[in-house]
């Protein structure tokens, strides 16, 4: 027989998929009424409009059919503010605990003992593919089973909402941001908060403080990973990152040129003045595959991603070719620009990354 507690019990299981915290737990379910085989409730979003509405409604419903009910209504409703405000407090609360032991400016999720692995992805200049790097990695990783948080520290240009196909804005319980979750990969980027592509003018120490902010105000959960998509160069905010998160460890990029390769080692060499770990070196755009006869032939110079791992006295991680993502269509909601797919070449090598990657970093644990 259907009751309420039993309907609760199994919502139980139902999770916020943006909290990731049972809907119970989070207070979401409300008025929950049983007739026979039928089944009222109403659930309470954080905020209206939730984007994930559909998720949370099919899920419910599924759940409560599982334990033998013909008939589900679900209606909706949106949190108070009071009620929001306490939920914020409340997942401040949680965040702060983390970071009970953290000293000074360290981040929260920097708090000794924490399991996240934090890897910044640098390049010495723009345009080398450190952007699409990160974006593949960091859903490689997901994809390999990780808990995986992407930022985008390129804050003048942030390019990872559109590499990844983000046209949603985050959701923000009072001063708590949730980060957009696209392919099992939690995002956040400066590109949520700007009007559509207006230039960002802000200032180095504004701009240290908005990534302080995507430390401390943005409700990440449990990650395995935290992949930084840093700015190009050795810049303010390659700088501040270096010092806001002295655990980091770092990922070069370059094109095989010797030129690409001798800047990359500029932002190299400051990785390793601020005793990051450098975990490899990716070579980007290194050759093209003929596509009649497979022969794979160098396109920007050669060897540059070679020279950089051995003066870094790191490892090459991989060679990767020039290759698109393949066109789809651009309704599709699973689209997006900049992202190989899993079982494309391009999908392979950056799971080969992936693997290389977590290896090393257990290894070190
Ligand atoms: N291996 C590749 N093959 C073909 N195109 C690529 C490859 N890697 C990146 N690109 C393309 O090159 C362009 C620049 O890539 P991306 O934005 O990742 O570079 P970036 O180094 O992050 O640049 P910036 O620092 O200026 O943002 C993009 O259009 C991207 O799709």
């Amino acid at each position: 027989m259907i009751t309420r507690e039993s309907v609760l019990e199994a919502l139980r299981h139902v999770r916020d998929p943006e909290l990731n915290r049972s809907v119970v737990e989070l207070g979401m379910v409300r008025d929950v009424v049983i007739d026979g085989d039928s089944v009222r409730l109403s659930v309470v979003l954080t905020v209206a409009g939730c984007p994930l509405k559909a998720r949370i409604e099919e899920d419910v419903v599924n759940t409560i059919k599982q334990l033998g009910a013909k008939e589900v209504h679900v209606t909706f409703g949106a949190m108070t503010d009071e009620e929001r405000a306490a939920l914020a407090a409340r997942l401040k609360g949680e965040q702060a605990k983390a970071l009970e032991s953290a000293q000074g400016s360290v981040p929260p999720l920097l708090a000794p003992g924490s399991p996240t692995v934090f890897i910044a992805v640098a390049s010495g200049k723009g345009g080398v593919g450190k952007s699409t790097v990160a974006v593949n990695l960091a859903v490689a990783l997901a994809r390999a089973g990780h808990r995986v948080g992407l930022i985008d520290a390129d804050i003048y240009g942030f390019s990872v909402p559109d590499l990844l196909g983000i046209d949603q804005r985050p959701t923000v319980i009072d001063d708590v941001i949730l980060p957009v979750t696209r392919f099992g990969v939690k995002v956040m980027s400066m590109g949520f908060f700007v009007e559509e592509n207006t230039p960002v003018i802000w200032r180095g120490p504004m701009l240290g403080k908005m990534l302080r902010h995507f430390f401390s105000d943005v409700h990440w959960g449990d990650l395995d990973y935290l992949i930084l998509d840093l700015p190009p160069g050795t810049g303010d905010v390659a700088l501040d990152v270096h010092q806001l998160l002295p655990q980091s460890k770092e990922i070069l990029v370059t094109t095989p040129h010797a030129t690409a390769a001798f800047v990359a080692a500029r932002a190299g060499a400051m990785a390793l003045r601020t005793h990051h770990e450098i975990l490899g070196v990716v070579e980007n755009m290194a050759y093209v595959t003929c596509s009649a006869c497979g022969h794979k032939g160098p396109i920007f110079g050669q060897g540059g991603g070679e020279k950089l791992a051995r003066e870094l006295g790191t490892e090459l991680l991989a060679q990767l070719p020039l290759a698109q993502p393949p066109a789809r269509d651009i309704d599709d909601p699973d689209f997006a620009p900049g992202l190989y797919p899993a079982d494309s070449e391009m999908g392979r090598l950056y799971a080969r990354i992936a693997a290389r990657i977590d290896e090393k970093c257990r290894a070190r644990a």
